[in-house]
């Protein structure tokens, strides 16, 4: 019998389905020539690359609300070494519209209720470092009193603030490894020590369909226009002339004013004076425009960091000439530096 997956390119993934990250990469590459693999947690996603059982990763990078991912981050600045050629060579965005899904419960007590948890005062609770908290844009569709506990992944918490401090304050909150897994949770129904229906998760409205959940109030996210950036990986340096297996939308040229970005990881000694401004002015002198940098504790000694700078440019940011004169003036500032590949900017797309 003929294996008709044998000739597909594998794609692994932050599963299980219907999480966030497999929808953008069934966006970005589609099923037909792809076999898409969920893998457990963002670490199984480049271990899958670097040992090449998939030939490319999709993995979240940060969110326009809530940040940087910084399991992502700290797997791309790769401590331990594991990672050594792992590259980053696309990008995907998606909307993400978060839903509260759990079971409604059937028990009539429960019907005409005011729709607020009795965990609720009606707004959210200020803090200290937030005084005046925004108010959650969307309220919940049924009661929310019987919910003693709430599954995520730590980032749609983060996005989900207004609203969980509102109609489920002071509620339980467990963090799992994404949101299609918290919904997995909550279908299984297995938690001996709360009572039936009394979890909930957040997740997508594509997770509600796949697992069977009641969706309990739909776009819960702080932000209306609340997005997320994946990154596409693969293995070795990344050379866009030879893209024949990404599809042409990951690369394809729209004209030659199509804007390219790139990565470093640089571990900068800022003990020395000046140390951050002298390496950012070598990205200047390059013209290689700088379009965010984050940082991650080094765990070599107390407060060293390595950067994850961003840098945005046209074509010639695929220049390996470029490259190499960047990042050999940048050895003279810098402690260490690694370069973790160009790819197709698609902001705007
Ligand atoms: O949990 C998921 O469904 C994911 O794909 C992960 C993830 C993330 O880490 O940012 C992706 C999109 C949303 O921002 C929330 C969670």
């Amino acid at each position: 019998m003929t294996d008709i997956n044998a000739s597909k390119t594998v794609i692994a993934y932050l599963g299980p389905p219907s999480s966030y990250t497999h929808q953008a990469a069934v966006d970005s590459f589609g099923k037909d020539y792809y076999e898409l693999e969920a893998q457990g947690s963002i670490a199984d996603v480049f271990h899958a690359v670097q040992d090449s059982s998939a030939t490319f990763g999709v993995v979240p990078f940060e969110n326009s609300s809530n940040g940087p991912v910084v399991f992502t981050l700290d797997l791309l600045i790769d401590r331990a070494e594991e990672f050594p050629e792992i590259h980053v060579c696309g990008e995907a965005y998606m909307d993400v519209q978060h839903c509260l899904l759990g079971s409604v419960p059937t028990n009539r007590a429960h019907e005409n209720r005011d729709t607020l948890s009795p965990h609720s005062s009606g707004c959210a609770t200020p803090t200290r470092t937030k005084p005046n908290p925004r108010e959650p844009r969307s309220k919940p569709m049924t009661s929310l009193k019987h919910i003693e506990r709430v599954y995520s992944h730590p980032q749609a918490f983060g996005q989900c603030e207004a609203f969980l401090s509102t109609y489920l304050k002071g509620v339980e909150r467990r963090e799992v490894s994404s949101t299609s897994h918290a919904a997995s949770i909550v279908a299984k129904g297995s938690e001996e020590d709360l009572p039936s229906g009394g979890a909930a998760a957040i997740s997508s409205a594509l997770a509600a369909n796949v697992h069977g959940l009641n969706v309990m109030a739909t776009g819960i996210q702080d932000a209306e226009d609340n997005s997320t950036r994946f990154l596409i990986i693969q293995k070795g340096p990344v050379n866009l002339e030879y893209q024949g297996l990404l599809p042409p939308k990951l690369f394809a040229e729209t004209g030659t004013e199509t804007k390219r970005k790139a990565l470093i990881a640089s571990s900068i000694n800022h003990e020395t004076q000046g140390a951050l401004a002298n390496a950012l002015l070598v990205f200047r002198n390059h013209g290689l425009n700088v379009t965010s940098i984050n940082s991650r504790p080094s765990r070599i000694r107390p407060w060293h960091y390595i950067f994850l700078v961003e840098v945005g440019g046209r074509k010639e940011l695929e220049d390996p000439d470029l490259v190499r004169m960047a990042l050999e003036e940048l050895d003279t500032t810098t402690e260490e530096n690694k370069w973790l590949g160009c790819w197709v900017d698609r902001s705007a797309r």
